[in-house]
């Protein structure tokens, strides 16, 4: 306890704290609107015929919510703490750090009400309109100020592994968002994209993949290099392997947006450079599941007995899954099936629900207790049980998508002897239905999970201090 009123003083937990409190909101609220839409694809008439509660507003407004609320929220949260425990060294600004709390919940408040009016520039991920455009490049950037600033007064000589994915993101993210979003404007609430056609196409998808390569890999990747071995008491496995991945990940990465094109009108030989470059992707995506996975060895008893140990070791499980399937997928004669199905849909929420939000929930269990003064959550059987709600839902969705998306892909090619389609899409609409609603009991399964969380939270930042177990066994026992 002494050292954490030390530390305190020491560095700036205050934007931390904010931030990770934000993540739970966030998390609660994207994913509540995500088993809304899950719900409207099931039961239409859950779209109320009103405008701003149309499926076509709201999944945007799904999107935005958990990449960019929840996710980068929880992003913000780990690296201003990483960075100042790796660097044993305060934030490098106080007042801008503060700017990129308030900026970003501001930034994130103008999403929550474009979105549902209408107002949209329509390049996937990348919806919002110019103001709020330039408004997201000058909060990032201020945040590259607070992250390079903090790197550089440094009072170790080292610059530690999980620094380099943070920096990787940071930068490559605000070089994604400035690039793909040069438009002109007509109007306060209307542009038009710089770029036409095919190019247009291809600049959108180099962003639209490399922010799952930057923001939803590289940026979490970091917080796994430093929780993973915080939680299990371990040093990283293999710290030659973190630095060479580190490098084939983002040099191979760039190269592989066109996958999410293939069959169109960018030339074919793009494409196939897009494919192979996702194949061979698949080697440093595994070299760092793996190397996140070893860090356990010697460790592997704590699973029975630490939820949060087990929520960043499944989360990297999930990661290794959905970085096989996406090279797979990236194959032209496999997005040939899989491409427009609910197969592309599962493949995001392996990644999405079981790496993204599992390492990050992981990490905010670690960083809640530290930051309040605890040496535990309230309860780690709570911890437990939301450990055991979020599996089952992640579970539930992605079986349910794989099934209804391979389905999809084999009614839509079947073909009677004389060449005419076997179904019409209506009746592969039809085949689907059970499996949306197994979805949608899949994410009431992890939005109840994440009440869970927000309710230990709010106990352990609530509980007097000291008062708490130190002991994550005593408790479980
Ligand atoms: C309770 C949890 C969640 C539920 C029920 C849910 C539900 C959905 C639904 C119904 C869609 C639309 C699918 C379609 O167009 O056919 C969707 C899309 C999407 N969701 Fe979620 N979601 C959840 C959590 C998350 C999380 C945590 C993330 C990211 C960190 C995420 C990222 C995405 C993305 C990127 C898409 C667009 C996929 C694409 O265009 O292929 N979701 N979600
Ligand atoms: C080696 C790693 C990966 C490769 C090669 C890869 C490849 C692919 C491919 C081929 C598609 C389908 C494109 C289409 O048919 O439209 C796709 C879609 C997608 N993947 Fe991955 N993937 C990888 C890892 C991940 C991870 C870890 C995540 C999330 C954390 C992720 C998130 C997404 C999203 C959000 C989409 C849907 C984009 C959209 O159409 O809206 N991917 N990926
Ligand atoms: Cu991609």
């Amino acid at each position: 306890m002494s050292q954490t009123v030390a530390s305190q003083t020491e560095y700036n937990y205050k934007v931390v704290r904010q931030f990770a409190i934000m993540t739970v909101i966030w998390g609660i609220v994207g994913m509540g609107v995500g088993v809304l839409i899950a719900a409207q694809l099931a039961w239409p008439a859950l779209n109320f015929d009103t405008p701003w509660l149309t499926y076509s507003r709201l999944r945007p407004l799904h999107t935005n919510a958990v990449i960019f609320a929840f996710g980068t929220s929880a992003l913000f949260a780990t690296s201003y703490y990483v960075v100042q425990r790796t660097c044993q060294t305060r934030l490098f600004s106080d007042k801008l750090a503060a700017f990129t709390f308030w900026g970003w919940q501001a930034i994130i408040v103008s999403a929550a009400i474009t979105l549902p009016l209408g107002i949209t520039s329509s390049k996937e991920y990348a919806e919002l309109e110019w103001p709020i455009d330039i408004a997201i490049a000058v909060v990032w950037v201020s945040y590259a100020v607070v992250f390079f600033g903090t790197l550089i007064k440094r009072k170790v000589s080292h610059i530690y592994v999980a620094n380099w994915f943070y920096a990787g993101f940071i930068i490559t993210v605000a070089i994604l968002h400035i690039v793909n979003s040069m438009a002109v404007p007509v109007s306060l609430t209307k542009s038009y994209s710089i770029y036409a056609g095919a190019v247009d196409a291809m600049v959108q998808w180099w962003y639209g993949h490399n922010a799952v390569g930057f923001l939803l890999t590289a940026g979490f990747l970091g917080m796994m290099y430093y929780f993973v071995p915080k939680q299990a008491g371990r040093p990283v496995y293999s710290y030659r392997l973190s630095v060479v991945h580190f490098w084939a990940l983002v040099s191979l990465y760039i190269w592989a947006g066109p996958h999410h094109l293939h069959y169109t009108a960018l030339p074919d030989w793009t494409q196939s450079l897009g494919m192979v470059m996702s194949v061979i992707l698949f080697v440093p995506s595994w070299g760092g599941m793996i190397n996140g996975i070893m860090t356990l060895s010697g460790a592997w008893h704590k699973l029975r007995t630490d939820p949060v140990l087990r929520f960043l070791v499944v989360s990297l499980s999930f990661y290794g899954m959905s970085t096989f399937e996406g090279p797979m997928m990236a194959i032209k004669s496999v997005n040939a099936l899989s491409h427009y199905t609910d197969w592309t849909v599962g493949h995001v929420h392996s990644g999405a629900l079981g790496w993204v939000a599992m390492i990050s929930i992981g990490a905010i269990y670690h960083l809640i207790p530290a930051l309040f003064g605890h040496g535990n959550m309230y309860s780690i059987k709570l911890v437990n049980t939301h450990f055991w709600l979020h599996t089952v839902g992640v579970v539930l969705y992605i079986v349910a998508m794989w099934i209804s998306g391979v389905m999809q892909g084999l009614m839509w090619r079947a073909v009677n002897a004389d060449g005419t389609l076997m179904y019409s899409f209506v009746q592969s609409l039809e085949a689907s239905k059970p499996f949306y609603i197994m979805r949608f009991l899949g994410g009431v399964f992890i939005v109840v999970g994440m009440l869970v969380m927000a309710y230990n939270v709010f106990r352990t930042v609530t509980a007097k201090s000291g008062s708490l177990a130190t002991d994550a066994n005593a408790q479980m026992a």
